[in-house]
């Protein structure tokens, strides 16, 4: 029977400094690169293996991905790097403070951009292909969406537009994977994993705006051969220290 892991990147260079990220390709922390391999022995004792590791294309989803494979011993499982799965895009909210935009635009406004089923940050006005911010130079749209028309690239994303553009990921790729009773490795990001949730539990618009995604831990889905949910297991590391 399948198992479906979930897994948000450890923690980034820009969590770490209470930054958005969105779409910007920022790098795992010291703390994000432990929280990596941490996730690959939270499931050594799970009797896992992978047929198929999917990440975003962005940076801290895949050296996650690697770490936890070479971890757990499965550094030889096929990977696929989707920008379906990339976290939504954070407009102009993206490189700044969060206690910095929560002065400068108010608390609730800025938790009803992070968390809003359907309300959009302010859109970035213009598709730059690099931005600078604090003094770095970071891609923001480049070589790796240059399959995608440019009216796809988005300047804004809430939970609903991430929502449209994780589906067919769901239903052509995901889904295929578990009907065949493969094992399934989703690296990928807070708003995206928020989505798949909603999609492979159901939710509601209003259910899924509660869902909080940690980073690096794993969630586990028990599927029978129907793909209904017999299980579903966060796997935390107090649980493993206990
Ligand atoms: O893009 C980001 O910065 C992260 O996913 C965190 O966003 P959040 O704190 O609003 O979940």
């Amino acid at each position: 029977m399948p198992t479906l892991v979930l897994l948000r990147h450890g923690q980034s260079e820009w969590n770490q400094e209470n930054r958005f990220n969105g779409w910007i390709d920022t790098e795992l922390s010291a703390v994000g690169k432990e929280q990596a391999r941490t996730a690959g022995r939270l499931l050594q004792d799970q009797g896992l293996f992978f047929q198929k590791a999917y990440s975003s294309v962005l940076t801290r989803t895949i050296m996650t991905a690697n770490r936890l494979l070479e971890e757990l011993g499965q550094s030889y499982v096929k990977q696929e790097k989707v920008w379906r799965l990339n976290e939504r895009h954070y407009g102009i909210l993206q490189g700044e403070n969060k206690t910095a935009m929560r002065d400068k635009y108010g608390a609730e406004q800025v938790q009803t951009w992070r968390r809003s089923y359907s309300v959009l940050p302010p859109a970035v006005s213009a598709i730059a292909p690099k931005v600078v911010i604090a003094g770095r130079t970071y891609p923001a749209f480049d070589a790796r969406y240059k399959v995608l028309p440019l009216k796809d690239l988005p300047k804004s994303e809430n939970i609903q537009s991430t929502e449209a553009r994780v589906r067919p990921f769901y239903e052509g790729s995901l889904l295929p994977e578990l009907r065949a009773g493969h094992d399934v490795l989703v690296v990928a990001h807070g708003t995206s994993i928020r989505a798949l949730t909603k999609l492979i539990e159901g939710l509601t618009a209003e259910e899924v705006t509660k869902v909080e995604i940690p980073n690096g831990e794993p969630i586990l889905y028990d599927f029978s051969n129907d793909l209904t949910i017999q299980q579903k297991t966060v796997l935390t590391k107090a649980e493993k220290d206990e």
